[in-house]
């Protein structure tokens, strides 16, 4: 199956059906984080031209990452994870590209070479342009301006202008997704059936408007996909289960990721699963566990428990960066490398204290020699050197080095089971 040919048979025209009445259920429910957009008439320009395009990605293949997300919940694969925390339209280049393709793909080596599992690669790419912000403005000096919320929605320069959200962002990140997409084609796969690049695609399904929009019904499955990725995610900040997102994600059948914080319960959890996998599905839904270093070993737990009695055969990924982020002596958002493995070890020492499999890794990385995470041993990076090759547009992302010295140590983990 090449990937253009899937792309044709796997999912059919415009969506949702004019007789579907839940396609559009979310617009009932609170939809946190959405942009402010100052010109109604551009949205929904954007929001027409997006619904007429052909889709990002193929049903098939979604349901294809599902099967092999299915082995990992069933312990029998490991879901790497990975790639920027936000993507930006200056910095698609082919360069770029083969960095983060190079970095995850040592990663896949190291892992599947120490631990005999096949390990499902997904990148954070072709439509990562989003970004949910811990407060609406930024100030600098006497200036204040609405936040950057990634390349989708404004601009990061410091100007009322370049922050004033612009709904035409939206298609350009239809562009720069099919741009990258297109790229990854080229590259060729492992198996014949698995999408260019070894790798598939998953972005924060934040903007619903724009997820929305790229919503296909697929007549194989009778099912509605967000062809805007393979999978999408749910974040810390957008996962009440009785809000926007969820309903939005309760409705296609992709894949879906659920973040899950140091104050989330296991009634919370529960009620995501029950939400979001009625069926118990194995590889409908990962639950993408961020609750740093320090309380992983105490908040996780009972919400593995509460789950696995539950019966929802849900994926159990660790992502050790958003809960262990703090400030460099530069002023600069940062994570230490050692904090990182903390975390992931914590998240190990549970599922082995607890009889379950530690699913995989959900990381932000780039191939690029930059020095946003401190220390590691293989490229280290000094605390006061952090600011030096700073350029994420939102948070730190482990280098070439801290990436693959990272792989090898979650290989030991594994081994270690
Ligand atoms: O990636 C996650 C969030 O978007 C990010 O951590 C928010 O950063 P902020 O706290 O600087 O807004
Ligand atoms: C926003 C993100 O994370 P979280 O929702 O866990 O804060 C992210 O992964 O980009």
């Amino acid at each position: 199956m090449s990937f253009v040919t899937a792309a044709v048979h796997g999912a059919a025209g415009a969506c949702p059906p004019p007789d579907d009445p839940k396609a559009e259920s979310w617009r009932s429910r609170p939809a946190a984080h959405q942009p402010d957009w100052p010109d109604p008439a551009a949205l929904r320009a954007a929001v027409d031209a997006l619904t007429a395009r052909p889709p990002l990605v193929a049903a098939r293949e979604c349901d294809l990452l599902r099967e092999r997300l299915a082995a990992v919940a069933r312990g029998e694969a490991f879901l790497l994870q990975g790639g920027d925390c936000a993507e930006t339209f200056d910095a698609l280049t082919a360069d770029q590209l083969d960095g983060k393709l190079h970095t995850l793909g040592r990663m896949a080596t190291a892992l599947t070479s120490a631990t005999r599992l096949r390990v499902v690669t997904v990148g954070r790419i072709a439509g990562q342009y989003a970004k949910p912000r811990s407060s609406p403005t930024e100030t600098r000096g006497a200036l204040t301006l609405p936040a950057y919320r990634g390349d989708a929605v404004n601009d990061r320069r410091f100007t009322a202008e370049a922050r004033t959200p612009d709904a035409q962002r939206l298609t350009r990140v239809y562009d720069a997704s099919a741009a990258t997409l297109n790229y990854l084609r080229t590259r060729p796969a492992a198996r014949p059936d698995d999408p260019p690049g070894q790798l598939f695609t998953s972005h924060e399904a934040l903007l619903l408007e724009y997820e929305s929009a790229l919503t296909r019904f697929d007549a194989r499955t009778a099912g509605r996909y967000a062809t805007s990725g393979h999978m999408v995610w749910i974040g810390e900040r957008t996962r009440r289960p009785d809000g926007a997102h969820v309903e939005f994600a309760s409705r296609i059948r992709n894949p879906v990721g659920v973040k899950l914080g140091p104050r989330s319960t296991a009634d919370e959890a529960l009620a995501l699963a029950d939400r979001l996998d009625p069926r118990r599905e194995p590889g409908r839904l990962t639950f993408i566990v961020r609750m740093g270093a320090a309380a992983v070993r105490d908040v996780l737990p009972p919400l593995v428990e509460k789950v696995t009695a539950g019966g929802a055969p849900v994926v159990w990924v660790c992502d050790p960066m958003h809960g262990n982020t703090v400030q460099s002596p530069s002023g600069h958002k940062t994570r230490h490398f050692e904090a990182i493995v903390d975390e992931v070890s914590g998240f190990f020492e549970v599922h082995r204290a607890l009889g379950t499999h530690p699913g995989g890794v959900h990381l932000e990385l780039t191939g690029a020699p930059v020095t946003e995470c401190a220390g590691g041993t293989l490229a280290p990076v000094a605390a006061a050197d952090v600011g030096l090759r700073y350029e994420s547009a939102c948070d730190p992302r482990l280098n070439h080095g801290q990436s693959v010295e990272l792989a090898h140590r979650v290989a030991h983990l594994m081994a270690d089971r």
